[in-house]
C-alpha cells in the first residue's frame, strides 16, 4: 500500500464516526463504490461517509458572514484554479506587483481557502473570509442561503470532469479502484453515484439560481474562463464588488494575476509539485492538463456516448448547456 493510498482510504472510509452520524448513515440508501466501501445517498446526492460527516457538521456549525466569498464546484470543474483566482483578487493590495512573495506561490490554493465542509474552516478569520465547498445548493448549511455572502460557481464538461476523476483516482492509487474499470466508473457517474453527484444536478441547481439571483451566485464556465480569462475574472472581480481600476489594468494587475494563478505556473511551484495537504493528500495530485475535450485521449466513443446520453436526459426541459 503506498502512503497516498493508506492516507486516502482512510480519510474517505475509516473516520471514526459520532453517534448521530452512524445513526443517519444506517438509514440512508448506500451504493457500492470505488471512492470508499459505500457511498450514501443524502438530501438526494452521494457522498462517502466521511465527507457526509463533514457536510453535517457544516450545516450545524458553519456561519458564514455577510462579507464571505464561497468558492462552489463539482470535484475536478476547476476548484484549485477558481481558489486561486478569488485569493489573489480579493488580496491584491496586500501582495503588490511583482509577485514575489505571494502566498500562493509557496501555498497550496487549498491551504489558503478551507472547504467549508472540511471541518477547519475555523481556521479562517480573515474578512472577507473565502470559503469553497462542493456541497450542492440545497445542502448548503443555512447561514449561507440567508446571508448576503457571495457564491461564485465553476462548472465542467461533464466528459472532462470525469476524466479529471478518473486520473486523480488512479493517481492516488485508491485501493477501493482496484480492479475497478472504466465502464464500471462511468456508469456509477452516470447514475449520481459518484462523489457530490449527480453531477448534472449539482450543476444545473446552482445555474438556476445564478439566474433567479444573480446578485448571490455568478455561474462561471471552466472552458470559457480556459479561453478568455481576461474577460472572466473582470467579471469575477465585479460580482465580488472589487472590480479592476483603470489604473490597474494599465499597470498590468490583471495580467499578473491570470499568469499567477495559471496551470502552468502553479503546477511548477516546488510547493505544488512535492507539498502535501494536512490530510495528507499530495498537491501535485491537482495539477494536470486542464485541457478542453481531453476526454478523447481517455473514454472510448462508447464511454462518451453514455456520457452524452445521460447530459441529455437530465438537460430536457433545460435551456443550460455544457460548454462542449
Ligand atoms: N490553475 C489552473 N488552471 C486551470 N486548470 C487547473 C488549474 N489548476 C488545476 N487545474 C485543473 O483542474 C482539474 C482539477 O479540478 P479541481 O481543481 O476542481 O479538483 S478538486 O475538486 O479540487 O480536487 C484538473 O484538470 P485535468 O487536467 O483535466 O485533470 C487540473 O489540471
Amino acid at each position: 500500500m503506498t502512503n497516498s493510498e493508506t492516507t486516502l482510504s482512510k480519510l474517505l472510509a475509516e473516520s471514526e464516526f459520532n453517534q448521530e452520524c452512524k445513526e443517519l448513515l444506517s438509514s440512508l440508501p448506500k451504493d457500492k463504490s470505488f471512492f470508499a466501501e459505500y457511498l450514501y445517498q443524502y438530501e438526494g446526492f452521494w457522498y462517502p461517509p466521511n465527507l457526509l460527516e463533514g457536510v453535517l457538521y457544516s450545516q450545524k456549525h458553519f456561519q458564514a458572514r455577510d462579507s464571505d466569498i464561497i468558492v462552489v464546484s463539482s470535484p475536478k470543474s476547476g476548484t484549485t484554479w477558481l481558489k486561486a483566482l478569488v485569493f489573489a483578487l480579493i488580496y491584491r493590495q496586500d501582495y503588490q506587483t511583482p509577485l514575489e512573495s505571494h502566498p500562493l506561490l509557496d501555498n497550496n490554493p487549498h491551504t489558503l481557502v478551507p472547504f467549508v465542509e472540511g471541518f477547519n474552516f475555523h481556521t479562517q478569520d480573515t474578512s472577507p473570509g473565502i470559503f469553497s465547498t462542493h456541497i450542492p445548493l440545497g445542502s448548503l448549511p443555512e447561514s449561507i442561503k440567508d446571508s448576503p455572502c457571495k457564491l461564485v460557481y465553476c462548472c465542467r464538461n461533464p466528459k472532462d470532469a470525469f476524466v479529471s476523476l478518473w486520473h486523480f483516482m488512479k493517481r492516488l492509487a485508491l485501493k477501493e479502484m482496484a480492479g475497478c474499470t472504466m465502464e464500471e466508473m462511468v456508469r456509477g457517474f452516470c447514475r449520481g453515484s459518484s462523489v457530490y453527484g449527480p453531477f448534472w444536478d449539482h450543476a444545473l441547481e446552482y445555474w438556476k439560481e445564478s439566474r433567479e439571483n444573480p446578485g448571490k451566485v455568478l455561474f462561471v464556465m471552466y472552458e470559457e474562463m480556459r479561453e478568455q480569462p481576461r474577460e472572466w475574472v473582470k467579471r469575477i472581480a465585479e460580482f465580488l464588488e472589487c472590480s479592476f481600476t483603470k489604473e490597474e489594468i494599465d499597470n498590468g494587475v490583471l495580467e499578473d494575476i491570470i499568469k499567477l494563478c495559471s496551470l502552468e505556473n502553479l503546477s511548477k511551484l516546488e510547493v505544488n509539485q512535492k507539498g502535501k495537504l494536512v490530510n495528507g493528500m499530495e498537491t501535485k495530485a491537482f495539477f494536470r492538463e486542464g485541457e478542453i475535450g481531453g476526454w478523447r485521449d481517455t473514454l472510448t466513443p462508447l464511454l462518451a456516448e453514455e456520457i452524452d446520453k445521460t447530459t441529455e436526459e437530465k438537460l430536457i426541459g433545460s435551456s443550460f448547456r455544457f460548454f462542449c
